[in-house]
């Protein structure tokens, strides 16, 4: 059976604009040469009502309805790399690409209920809009692809050629990922894997941090050091998707001036107690009181579909 076309009204990717890096650096006359400044960075990800990312750690589970889907392909259209760690690696086993088709379809002479939904909020529901289309049938990509990045320090996903995303970067449909890791000599036949389709292993020789909830076999790379090895592949911006340890950690106040752009899908469902919650460290503050780890400013809400698509930045903390 054909699968449903995703459809993204262009008026919501209009008013995702001002949340979203400058064009990838794949557009011509781009630098791309490496650079002491830190790529642009958009957390991004799908939550129910009561936070959760999935109903499980190792579980798939799908949050987003076609349209929010289509949008975050259009973010994916719109970053020079995608990030997920390794949980979400092993759980997902994700194609990490942009689906969205490279040729928008005639414009629609009726607006559908995503679009008149979205234009009244804007006062503009008379404006006859292009679509962008993902078409999971026949695969049709766009021309650019991000890089995807799976931060993976002991090495834990057991990728073969047959797991999707190397799959895609196979057929021409996506990139084949970087693996940020400790371990400094991957086993060569991965190694071999990757190269044969253009990824590699990133290895971080720099002293690792211990988290707040994070024991002394688990270090962790200092967020920094991570997106200055991204900005050294000449990758100038970064979609970080999750999973929950990952999204927790940039969020916390540690981190969370690190991030750009914060574009997160509201599914109106709840998943319940056990799921994989977002769900930051607390700040505790020099006297012990607790304050909020973090908020949102410069607001944009877009329905799409059933969901509710939410953009902002990080409020400073002063
Ligand atoms: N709804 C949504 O939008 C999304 C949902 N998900 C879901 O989230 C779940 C996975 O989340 P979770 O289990 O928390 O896993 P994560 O994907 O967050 O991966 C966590 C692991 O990544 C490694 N890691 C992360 N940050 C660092 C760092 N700074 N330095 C070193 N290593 C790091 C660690 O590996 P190690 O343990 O080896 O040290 C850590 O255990 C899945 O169920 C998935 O489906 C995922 C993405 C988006
Ligand atoms: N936006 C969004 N909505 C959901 O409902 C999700 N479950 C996710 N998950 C993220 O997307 C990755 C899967 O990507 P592919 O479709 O396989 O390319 C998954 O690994 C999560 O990062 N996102």
């Amino acid at each position: 059976m054909a699968e449903q076309s995703l459809v993204l009204p262009s008026i919501a990717a209009m008013r995702l604009e001002p949340h979203l890096p400058p064009s990838p650096s794949t557009s011509p006359g781009k630098d791309i040469s490496p650079s002491s400044e830190p790529p642009f960075v958009t957390l991004t990800f799908a939550t129910s009502l009561d936070s959760a990312l999935s109903l499980g750690p190792g579980m798939r589970t799908t949050l987003s309805g076609l349209r929010s889907k289509a949008m975050t392909h259009y973010l994916r259209s719109r970053h020079d790399a995608i990030c997920v760690g390794v949980g979400t690696a092993i759980a997902d086993d994700p194609g990490l690409n942009c689906r969205l088709a490279a040729e928008a379809p005639p414009l629609e002479t009726s607006p559908t209920s995503d679009t008149a939904g979205v234009g009244a909020l804007l006062g503009l529901a008379s404006i006859s809009t292009k679509q962008s289309v993902i078409d999971e049938t026949n695969g049709t990509v766009t021309t650019h692809q991000p890089r995807p990045i799976v931060i993976d320090p002991k090495l834990r996903w057991d990728f073969t050629s047959e797991s999707k995303v190397m799959k895609l970067a196979r057929a021409g449909k996506g990139l084949a990922p970087y693996i940020i890791t400790a371990v400094p000599n991957p086993p060569e036949d991965k190694k071999e894997l990757l190269q044969d389709l253009g990824g590699k292993f990133i290895i971080l020789n720099e002293p690792q941090s211990f988290g707040p909830n994070v024991g002394s076999d688990n270090r962790r790379f200092d967020w920094r050091t991570i997106l200055a090895a991204v900005r050294n592949e000449g990758l100038q911006s970064i979609m970080i998707e999750g999973g929950g340890e990952v999204i927790n950690s940039l969020l916390s106040q540690e981190n969370s001036h690190l991030i750009d752009s914060v574009i997160i899908t509201i599914a109106p469902t709840w998943l319940g107690q056990g799921s994989v919650f977002v769900s930051p460290p607390r700040n505790v503050n020099a006297n012990g009181s607790s304050s909020a780890v973090a908020r949102l400013t410069n607001i944009t809400y877009m329905p799409l579909g059933e969901d509710l698509v939410l953009c902002g930045n990080i409020a400073s903390q002063d």
